[in-house]
């Protein structure tokens, strides 16, 4: 079996380190390069390419796997679209400039973009569609919650579940979506959902989507409990991309949900 040659792109942050760890007992995969900023403040293969330069980082690599910034991430897709290589980019905070940029890689490569890699969050998203379109009437309110460090809000994942509730009710998410209440700002409108973030201590990553109702209220609640389930959700990602067609790709395609 060959081998697929991996470049991780954030390779020193709280995901980018997990790939790096969970590469090594990975089959059919293993680590070739990894982009830095400035240097790595651990120890590496000595095998493994660690580069500042964008051009021979992706070139040493079959697949790009990013979990970085969004700034960062705009910067490989520019590069990306000069040397086109199968992408997973699992960044999030990604603005409409960012977005165009992807889906303009992903007519040279595939490309996997996935706020979150995660199987459950795959699911919660068939339900919460299936949910908001069953449940008519039913208010519907997100609530995420994460770590500390974390430098973007809502998370990708609450604004991913939201997307799929206002395509349940055939909404406009951008007309519809409230991400802070406060003051005297009247009652609840009928069709908006709103997407709340709450931040703190090491928490991995938490999204409940709930449906409310006079007399009675559903919610889906799904809590990541370890961060390598999105490290080994993006590996699984990028070995089922590796021989795809360019195209623009989501973990539902990955998984056959
Ligand atoms: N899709 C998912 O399943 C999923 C899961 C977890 C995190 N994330 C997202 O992944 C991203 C990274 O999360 P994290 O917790 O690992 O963050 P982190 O802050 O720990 O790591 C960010 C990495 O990006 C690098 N970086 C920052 N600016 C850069 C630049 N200009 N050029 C090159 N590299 C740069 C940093 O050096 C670091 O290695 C965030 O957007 C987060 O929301 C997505
Ligand atoms: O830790 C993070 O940052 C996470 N980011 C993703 C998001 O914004 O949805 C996925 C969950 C963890």
């Amino acid at each position: 079996m060959t081998t697929i040659k991996v470049g991780v792109f954030g390779a020193s942050g709280r995901v980018g380190k997990l790939l790096i760890e969970d590469l090594k007992n990975t089959q059919g995969m293993g680590l070739s390069s990894v982009y830095v900023r400035n240097s790595l403040d651990f120890a590496i293969d000595p095998s493994v390419l660690v580069t500042s330069d964008m051009h021979s980082f992706i070139g040493a690599s079959d697949i790009i796997i990013d979990f970085s910034l969004p700034e960062a991430c705009e910067a490989l897709l520019e590069e990306a679209i000069k040397t086109p290589k199968p992408l997973v980019i699992g960044t999030t905070g990604l603005n409409t400039h960012q977005l165009n940029l992807l889906k303009q890689a992903s007519e040279l490569m595939p490309v996997l973009y996935a706020t979150n890699m995660s199987l459950g969050v795959a699911l919660l998203n068939k339900l919460v569609h299936q949910a908001s379109a069953a449940l008519e009437g039913f208010d519907i309110e997100i609530v995420e919650m994460h770590h500390r460090h974390k430098k973007d809000a809502p998370s990708g994942t609450a604004l991913t579940l939201a997307e799929s509730a206002a395509n349940g009710r055939n909404l406009d998410l951008d007309k519809v979506r409230v991400s802070g209440r406060d003051g005297n700002i009247g009652e609840r409108t009928k069709d908006e959902i709103a997407v709340m973030a709450l931040r703190g201590g090491d928490i991995v990553g938490r999204h409940t989507v709930g449906f409310y109702n006079d007399g009675e209220f559903i919610e889906l609640n799904h809590t990541a409990t370890s961060r390598n389930t999105f490290s080994k959700g993006a590996l699984r990602a990028g070995k089922w991309l590796s021989d795809k067609e360019p195209g623009l790709y989501s973990i539902s395609d990955c998984l056959e949900l």
